[in-house]
């Protein structure tokens, strides 16, 4: 079969599946697989599951979709390399997305993305998924290829598990056979009555804010950044990069309250103060201020004080978007999406991977969601195999998280960190920013349950894992008295 008729007949055999689907039939599928030959396995197998239905009904429009992402991010890209390596994508997947482009490696947006104009920014095509970690560029024209369908700047608006049908922002009606929930996470807002849509006022979550975010830094003298996590940090140092007078406030009394340690995180604030940045800590804002012109022009913090600003950005956190999923099941305690190890929902055919699925953390034992790349490349991945393959294999995930910032040309000194595991227990730190730092989590038990190291080589970053996971007994006196990071890690790996 040509490449073009065997397009045509998935795209029949797709719309019959999701006709039939919505019908509560499966056998018109079955039919049009057959004439397909190979690769059907996975939609064959389900229509055995019922024989019984007429197919007369089956309707061959274009409203039908055999599988269906909503999302068009992180998780949505690697889920559709995923189809694309098992012959599942042709004329049978439909992405569809409320950005412009399509996925992207988000990271980059608060890295690469924000380098000043002479430092030669990260701009797409150059950072589409999935080469964030060594694959294919993605571009457009590479979900053309595949027979991917994308709808842009369309998202999904109403929800029916009944009809099995979507409906988007333009008004299409789509119908799926399965779906795949990868919406992620949208940042927190401040609220409007306090100023937090002024003109000048950043969040960052997609490349168009980061597009409005640059066009201010091209203006800006003085930056306020609000709040201390991931987002602070990463813009923060950015704005370094721009020579911008910086100020980062935060209800906390340290950066990275997540993660870091109360010692650890004051290397960090060291190391940024010494480029010029200044902290305010234990710090809420009361409202953001607009001058004659409109824009932003002060913090107001709730002691009263103020801290002046043309441009402000926002990283208060991110909230998980389960909008207009929410009839699908959310967690209560983690909110999300709540999924199983194979990232089913409780509606069959429907499935979350990425920020917004509330999954079961094997190895702790816990429901959790985790708002980071390697948890969205990994469940999309992982979703996707086990949905096409029908091998019942449990998602046993182990944290990992990272942060690379100062990384432009030019700058006194690169800082990238990489934490693998679980950041319980009582912390032993050693090293400090001479060049590296290494802290290790230690349960009562002495199990090594989290580690994080800064400025690691490939060889001492891939030890990392294999700790965190292994979780060895550790004697913890020797790694006191450890006389160096590489000292300590040699500790830790001999404990294995
Ligand atoms: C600025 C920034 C920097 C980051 N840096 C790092 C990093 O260095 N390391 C790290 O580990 N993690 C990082 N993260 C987190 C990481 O990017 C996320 O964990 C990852 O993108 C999650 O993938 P996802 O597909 O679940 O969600 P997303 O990538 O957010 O994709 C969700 C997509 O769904 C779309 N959408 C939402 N609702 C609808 C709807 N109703 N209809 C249609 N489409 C919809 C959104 O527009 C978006 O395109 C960063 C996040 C941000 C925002
Ligand atoms: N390297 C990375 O992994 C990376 C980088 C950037 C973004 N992200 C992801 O992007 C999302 C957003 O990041 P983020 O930094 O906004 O979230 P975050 O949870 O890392 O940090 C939020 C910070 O906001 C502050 N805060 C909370 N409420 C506040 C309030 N009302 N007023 C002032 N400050 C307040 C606190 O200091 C808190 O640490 C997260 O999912 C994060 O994981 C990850
Ligand atoms: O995971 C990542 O992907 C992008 C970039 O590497 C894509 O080229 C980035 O900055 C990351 O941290």
């Amino acid at each position: 079969m040509t490449s073009a008729l065997r397009r045509k007949a998935a795209q029949m055999a797709s719309a019959a599946a999701a006709a039939a689907a919505g019908m509560g039939c499966y056998s018109q599928t079955s039919w049009a697989l057959r004439r397909l030959g190979a690769g059907g396995g996975a939609l064959a197998s389900a229509a055995t599951r019922r024989r019984n239905c007429s197919v007369a009904a089956a309707v061959f429009d274009n409203q039908n979709r055999e599988y269906v992402i909503v999302g068009g991010g992180n998780a949505a890209g690697y889920a559709a390399r995923t189809f694309v390596e098992h012959g599942m994508a042709d004329g049978r997947l439909c992405i569809v997305s409320k950005e412009a482009v399509p996925p992207y490696e988000r990271p980059a947006l608060t890295k690469g993305y924000l380098f000043p104009p002479e430092k030669k920014p990260a701009r797409l095509p150059g950072f589409h998924t999935c080469v964030g970690s060594g694959g294919q560029r993605q571009t457009a024209e590479w979900y053309k290829e595949n027979g991917i369908e994308v709808l842009y700047e369309d998202p999904v608006e109403a929800f029916d598990g009944k009809t099995q049908t979507l409906k988007t922002s333009s008004g299409k009606i789509l119908k799926y056979g399965s779906l795949i929930i990868s919406t992620g996470c949208a940042a927190a807002r401040l609220p409007e009555k306090i100023g937090g849509d002024l003109p000048g006022v950043h969040y960052i979550r997609d490349v168009a804010d980061a597009d409005s975010l640059v066009s201010s830094l091209g203006k800006a003298k003085k930056i306020v950044v609000i709040g201390g996590g991931y987002i602070g940090m990463e813009v923060a140092a950015a704005a370094c990069g721009w020579n911008l007078d910086t100020t980062i406030i935060f209800p906390e009394d340290h950066i990275m309250p997540r993660l870091f340690t109360p010692s650890l995180a004051k290397k960090y604030e060291e190391l940024y103060e010494q480029n010029g940045v200044k902290f305010v800590k234990g710090a809420l804002i009361d409202k953001l201020d607009a001058g004659s012109d409109g824009r932003v022009s002060s913090a107001i913090l709730k002691d009263g004080s103020v801290v002046e600003a043309d441009t402000v950005i926002v990283g208060i956190g991110a909230k998980p978007s389960v909008s207009p999923f929410e009839a699908v099941g959310v967690n209560i305690e983690v909110g999300g999406i709540e999924v199983d190890s194979m990232f089913r929902t409780s509606i069959p055919s429907i499935f979350a991977i990425g920020d917004v699925a509330a999954f079961p953390l094997k190895m702790y034992d816990r429901i959790a969601r985790v708002e980071h790349v390697d948890h969205a490349r990994k469940s999309a991945q992982h979703c996707i195999e086990t949905l096409l393959t029908s091998q019942a294999k449990a998602y046993d995930y182990l944290p990992y998280f990272y942060s690379r910032v100062f990384e432009y040309e030019g700058s006194s000194r690169k800082i990238w960190w990489q934490f693998y595991g679980d950041n319980v227990g009582e912390t032993i730190e050693v090293g400090n920013f001479d060049p590296k730092i290494a802290t290790f989590w230690i349960d009562s038990d002495s199990r090594l349950k989290g580690v994080f190291l800064e400025s690691g080589t490939p060889e001492e970053f891939s030890l990392l894992p294999k700790l965190a996971r292994s979780q060895p007994i550790v004697d913890k006196a020797k790694l006191k008295s450890a006389t160096s990071v590489e000292d300590a890690l040699e500790i830790a790996r001999s404990s294995l």
